[in-house]
Order: C-alpha cells, then sequence, then structure tokens
C-alpha cells in the first residue's frame, strides 16, 4: 500500500462503499471512500477499546515469537533491549542536568558566585550523556540489523511452509491471500522483528516519557515561570493537534476506484502503446495515428482531471491542508516570547535566568510533546504489528479447503500400474463464488486400463472433470469413484501419487529447465531420467541448442536491477534490457518466454516433460494419467507423434484425455465423452457415435472436411 502505513487488515464487516461509516469523496475522475471511525477515537490520547482487545488477544504469539528468537539470537535480543532502555532513559538524565544548570545560573544571577566544581560535574555529565546516547544508538542500528537479517532468515521458511501446504482453492481465497499478504515481510523487516520493534519502542517510549515528565515536574516546580511557560507550549501542541484536518487522511480502510470512461480509455491507450506485447498488432495495423489522435482528444476533454489517483489525492490534501484553526494557532507559537518580555520589564534583573529558563522550557516541552504524539502512534501501530503476527502464525495453520481422506490408496502397489477404474455419480460442480455450474449431473464411468477421450466446446467442462479427479477441488453434489472407493476418502498424498496430470493452462516454474521436467518426480530425479523425459516430451533437441542446455531458465526469477544506463546499452550480464519491464510492463503469459525467447510450442513440451517424468520414467506408482489439450501448441507432426508416444508409453494405465481435435485420439479410444455447456451429451466408442450420427458425428465430419 502506498501513501501511509501498511496497516494490515482489521477484524469485521467486509468494507462496504454504500455504509454509512464510509465518506464518499470525489477526487478529479476518482471515487475515493473512506471508513471513518468516530470522531473521539480520532483524538490523539483515545484509543479505540477494541484495538486494546485485539493486542491482548495477540499477545500470546509475541510470546511465542519471543521464544522463537531464544532460540536463533536469544543474547542479542537482550543486548537490543537493554540498550533501547538506555536510550529511553537518557533524555531524562539530560533533563534534569539542564536543571542543574539552570540552577546554576539563578545562583550566579542571585548571588553573584558560581559553584565551579559543580558546574563542571553538570557540564561533564551533558557531554557524557550525548556522547553515550550516540553510542547507544550506533549499537542499537548494529544489533538491530545482525537480529532482523537472522530473524528473517528462520521465519521466510515459516511462511514458505505456510504458503507450500495450501491447495487450489484455499491459495484462491481472498481472504487467505490478504492473510498471507500480511505476514509476509514488508518494509525489509520480517513481521516478527517488526512486532518486537513496535512493542519494544512503545515500551521505552512509556517509560522515557515518565521519566521525563517526573524530571520535568521537577525542574518546573523550581522555575518561577515554568508552569506558565509549560502550559503555553503544551497548549501550542494540543491545538497543533486539533488543528491537523484529520477528515484529510486515509484512515484504516479505503477504496478507490473511477468509472470515467474516458479515463479508463486513456490509460488503456497508454498500457497499450507502452507494452511490448502489443507492438506487432499496433505496427502491423498502422494504428499509431489513430490512437494518437484519440489520446489527444481524451487529454482535451479531460483537462485537469486526468491524473491518477496519487497525484490527485495528493494536490487535495495540499489544498485542504491549510485550515482556519491552523492560522489562528500561529501567534501561540509566540506566546513565551511575549511572556519572557513581560516578565523582563517586570524584573529587569531576571532577564538571564528567564531567557535560559525560557530556552530550556521550549526545548524540553517541545521534547515532551513530541514523544506524547510519538508514543500514540507507536501505540497505534502495535495493534497492527500484532495483528500481522498472529496472522503469521495462524498461517501455518490455515485449513485447506479440500480436505484430507484417511484410507491409503492403492491398496496393492502392484495393481496401480495396470490402471485404475474411475465413476461420476451425479456430479454436479459449481467453482468457488461462481453462480453457474461448470458441470452438470455428470455420470460415466472408466474401467481399469481405458482411454477415455473428452471432447466438446469451449467452456463445456472438459478441464473441470479432470480438476476433479485430481481433488483441486471437491464436487459440490455427487460421488467420484476411484477404483469403487470414494475419492474423498483417499489419502490426498496417495491419491495425486498415484497420478499424473498435465494440465491445459499448465505453468513453468521460474526455474531451470532440468529443475522444471524434476518436478514431475524429484524423488526419482536422476540427470539421465531428467533427458529421457526431455526425449519422450519432443524437447531434447531444442534444450540441446540453448547455450546453458538443462541449466538454462525458463524464467530469470531475480531481475537485474539497473537505471540510468546509457541509451546504447542493449545488453547487460549477457543478457537483453528490458526496458519494457522498466516502464511498468511486466511481460509473461504462454506466448513465449521473454527471457528465453522459447516458443509456445516448445514451452509445451517442456511441460510434457515434466508429466513424462512423473508417468513413464519412474513409472510404477502411477496408474491414472490425466492430459488437458497437450497438443495445443504443437504443429501436426509433432502432435501425431506426441499421440503415438502417449499409446506406447501408456501400458495398462487408465487415461483420460481431453481435446478439441478428433481423429487422432478418439479413434482410438475405449470411451469417447461429448460435452456440451456442463453436460455430457453423447457418450460412446468413435463407432457408436458415429453411427448415432449426433454433435460429435456432426463435428468429426466437419473437422474431416476441413482436410479433403
Ligand atoms: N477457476 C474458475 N473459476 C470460475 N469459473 C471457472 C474456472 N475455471 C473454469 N470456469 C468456468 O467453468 C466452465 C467450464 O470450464 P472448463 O475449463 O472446464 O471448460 P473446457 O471445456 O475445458 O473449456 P476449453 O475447451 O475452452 O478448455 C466455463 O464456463 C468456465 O468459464
Amino acid at each position: 500500500m502506498r501513501g501511509g502505513r501498511n496497516r494490515s487488515s482489521r477484524k469485521g464487516p467486509a468494507f462496504d462503499p454504500d455504509d454509512d461509516h464510509v465518506e464518499h469523496r470525489h477526487l478529479g475522475v476518482w471515487d475515493l471512500y473512506i471508513q471513518r471511525e468516530p470522531r473521539l477515537s480520532r483524538l490523539p490520547a483515545s484509543w479505540k477499546l477494541e484495538e486494546y482487545a485485539e493486542i491482548i488477544n495477540d499477545l500470546p504469539y509475541l510470546w511465542r515469537t519471543l521464544h522463537d528468537v531464544r532460540a536463533i539470537c536469544g543474547h542479542l535480543l537482550v543486548l537490543y533491549l537493554v540498550v533501547q532502555i538506555a536510550i529511553s532513559l537518557l533524555p531524562a538524565l539530560n533533563l534534569w542536568y539542564s536543571g542543574q544548570l539552570l540552577k546554576i545560573v539563578q545562583i550566579a544571577v542571585d548571588e553573584r558566585t558560581v559553584d565551579k566544581h559543580l558546574l563542571f560535574k553538570v557540564a561533564g555529565g551533558r557531554v557524557v550523556c550525548a556522547v553515550a546516547e550516540r553510542c547507544a544508538v550506533y549499537f542499537q542500528v548494529k544489533i538491530s540489523a545482525t537480529l532482523n537479517g537472522r530473524m528473517k532468515r528462520h521465519f521466510s521458511a515459516h511462511i514458505f511452509h505456510s504458503m507450500a501446504r495450501l491447495d487450489v482453492p484455499t491459495f484462491e481465497d481472498p481472504v487467505v491471500s490478504q492473510q498471507i499478504a500480511s505476514s509476509v515481510p514488508t518494509n525489509h523487516m520480517n513481521v516478527a522483528w517488526s512486532a518486537i520493534t513496535g512493542v519494544s519502542h512503545t515500551a521505552t517510549s512509556g517509560l522515557r516519557l515518565v521519566t521525563q515528565a517526573l524530571v520535568l515536574l521537577s525542574v518546573l516546580r523550581e522555575q518561577r515561570d515554568g508552569p506558565l511557560l509549560a502550559a503555553i507550549s503544551l497548549a501550542d501542541y494540543l491545538l497543533s493537534k486539533i488543528a491537523v484536518n484529520s477528515d484529510l487522511g486515509l484512515g484504516s480502510a479505503w477504496a478507490a476506484t473511477t468509472s470515467n470512461q474516458d479515463y479508463i480509455r486513456m490509460e488503456g491507450l497508454k498500457k497499450l502503446i507502452s507494452s511490448g506485447r502489443h507492438r506487432k498488432e499496433l505496427v502491423a495495423g498502422g494504428l499509431s495515428n489513430s490512437l494518437e489522435a484519440e489520446y489527444r482528444s481524451l487529454v482535451d476533454r479531460l483537462g485537469e482531471n486526468a491524473s491518477d489517483f496519487w497525484s490527485q489525492y495528493h494536490d487535495d490534501m495540499n489544498k485542504a491542508r491549510i485550515s482556519f484553526l491552523n492560522l489562528v494557532r500561529l501567534p501561540f507559537e509566540e506566546l513565551p516570547q511575549i511572556a519572557f518580555s513581560l516578565r523582563a520589564v517586570q524584573y529587569p534583573s531576571s532577564i538571564p535566568v528567564s531567557l535560559a529558563s525560557l530556552h530550556l522550557m521550549q526545548q524540553t516541552t517541545m521534547a515532551f510533546t513530541q514523544n506524547v504524539s510519538g508514543l500514540m502512534q507507536q501505540a497505534g501501530s502495535v495493534a497492527d504489528r500484532l495483528s500481522s503476527l498472529r496472522k503469521f502464525y495462524e498461517a501455518a495453520n490455515i485449513k485447506n479447503i479440500v480436505p484430507d481422506g484417511t484410507a491409503p490408496f492403492p491398496e496393492n502397489a502392484q495393481t496401480v500400474r495396470h490402471g485404475v477404474s474411475l465413476e461420476f455419480k451425479d456430479v454436479s460442480f459449481r467453482y468457488p463464488g461462481s453462480e453457474d455450474y461448470a458441470l452438470r449431473d455428470i455420470s460415466f464411468k472408466v474401467e481399469s486400463g481405458q482411454l477415455c477421450v473428452i471432447v466438446g466446446t469451449n467452456g463445456s467442462g472438459k478441464s473441470t472433470v479432470l480438476k476433479l479427479l485430481a481433488r483441486i477441488y471437491d464436487v459440490t453434489s455427487g460421488t467420484i469413484l476411484i477404483d469403487g472407493r470414494n475419492i474423498t476418502t483417499l489419502k490426498l498424498d496417495d491419491l495425486r501419487r498415484a497420478m499424473a496430470i498435465l494440465f491445459q493452462d499448465y505453468s513453468l516454474f521460474p526455474l531451470s529447465i532440468h529443475d522444471n521436467i524434476a518436478l514431475g518426480d524429484p524423488a526419482a530425479a536422476t540427470p539421465e531420467k531428467v533427458m529421457e523425459a526431455a526425449r519422450l516430451g519432443g524437447a531434447a533437441e531444442f534444450i540441446a541448442r540453448l547455450p546453458d542446455g538443462f541449466d538454462t531458465y525458463v524464467e530469470r526469477p531475480v531481475r537485474d536491477l539497473y537505471s540510468g544506463l546509457p541509451e546504447n546499452t542493449k545488453t547487460l550480464f549477457g543478457r537483453t534490457i528490458d526496458h519494457a519491464r522498466l516502464r511498468g510492463h511486466m511481460g509473461g503469459g504462454h506466448e513465449g518466454s521473454g527471457d528465453l525467447g522459447l516458443s509456445g510450442g516448445q514451452l509445451q513440451r517442456l511441460a510434457v516433460a515434466r508429466t513424462f517424468m512423473r508417468s513413464s520414467v519412474s513409472e510404477p506408482k502411477v496408474g491414472l494419467l490425466l492430459f488437458d489439450e497437450p497438443s495445443a501448441s504443437l504443429d501436426p507432426k509433432a502432435e501425431q507423434d506426441l499421440f503415438a508416444r502417449l499409446r506406447e508409453l501408456r501400458g495398462n494405465k487408465t487415461m483420460v484425455f481431453s481435446t478439441h481435435r478428433f481423429g487422432n485420439l478418439t479413434r482410438h479410444a475405449d470411451l469417447i465423452m461429448y460435452m456440451n455447456d456442463a453436460l455430457v451429451l453423447e457418450t460412446g466408442t468413435h463407432e457408436q457415435l458415429l453411427k448415432r450420427d449426433g454433435d460429435y458425428a456432426r463435428l468429426w465430419r466437419m473437422q474431416a472436411e476441413a482436410f479433403l
């Protein structure tokens, strides 16, 4: 989040722009919605009770963190806290010395004598204080960097674990995403360290304030105009707090949107011309002139309103900042000087003391009030930091939406290589958050070792059938049986070990080609097996042509950083400079690897190789092969080769195949399912379906005719 501190999300009802507590403001083309808390809770000294309660609830997590940290670097933490306490006590000591100094001046004025011994002691004490403070801050920064680094390393493994174990629907759940987002490190600080420093700073700020207040009181009591000057300074502080228009800030929850079609269109045009992804169409379509004309007319139409949210917001803030109270407040700043002048007229002999006293009062009350407001701010952020800490620990216990089963699978490890049987009984399914059914009352059975091919129109539900078989999602109603047993009762690890799946929307990992293939079956991966899988996937040839071969990264996970490079710098560190990225465009997708320049078909061969690594190279464990359009990006020859290899390597395993293309595999299928709009409309073998002369036969003829 930009602008303001990074507040973690609060508990409570969902953010609703139409709620009474949500203020709606127009900022140029933007609509800004800000959750407003009751006025009382916005005063600096007041705090919401629920925030206290939240802190108390979250404290056990702080205790747990301290326990964890003790094991990694407990002695450093103790040292850090000792230094922190020392730093918080030093201002009071300094103040005490200042009071002593004032006393010496007073005695000097009244009695015309100076206690030299005391003067040297006090001056020395102040110097020692100042040096000690510098040294303590220096040590604190050093210790803090080491502690933060060690904790970051330790806790990053915790975050990795929390995220790695989540299933698809859980990971896609917005609440979970938010929880994960608030438990990962921000601003170079891990949540654990951020919580510890938040709490320790608040506690020591409190300590500093109390000690400072005690010393201040004793010093003030002895000064003639001390209480008056302190009161004036405090009043100035309070007025400054009230004068700050607290309605300007964004508060803890806010949202902004724009529905201005001109603005949205203008931003679209800007993205279009700055991204490399659209350059082909832009050039081939000769669009530059018409786009420019359109852009200019939009800019003219929008006028001053055509700015991004943050520019608009900051402009508005600056305009609104000059409030009436702020102007009224100005004379208050001069009041101490006025009080001093009046006193000087009244008692001319007291000028030196009054001058010193004025200086001390102003300085100390200012420091004191700054500390008060600092403490308020820190205390406010403690609740946030502790709540992030709670989420950090709770993330490891987020319950997966797809529950694990308990029954081992398969019962007999030897039988699985001869395939498994599968059956859908009245299965209906809706994706999480979707109203529409992706599958409606589907029933079919595939016997052990059979080849089932699912064909059908776009969006008919083919991929969904495969995803349900892998229990990426669970059915909304109905039952899926694997070898006659309810799929939900089987241990998920066992079930997934017994299958190899290639998704249509497969993804390659931002790792080396070797790792991408090896992860098909990490436990069995040897360089020879990875090579064999690459050969079966049809990827071996192009990998051999890459300068780094199997060590080539499909996508470099670590980006090079650069800025201000001379214009003719085209490559750096052996890589092409990605100027598009500098403009904020991140390439991606499967059209081709930005880093590598691999084609969609080559990337698909890598994905197929990974599936072969699991299904054929280390084959004894796998009995069910699920392929979702593995040949979509392959040329006809490569497709034919792939199908031939698939048939050959399948052996006796059960295979379910989803495709748009008829012929190559459907002819060999034991069961073809023709799907349309979430329903299975026809089932049978190729011959049976042709004889039936329904949609399957019509589409098959249509594809066949195209080749005649
Ligand atoms: N993650 C998802 N969330 C919500 N709806 C989804 C999701 N994935 C798919 N759908 C919807 O479910 C329906 C079935 O999708 P599915 O991917 O199974 O179709 P398909 O037959 O494989 O399509 P295609 O031939 O285009 O690959 C579609 O209407 C699709 O929009």
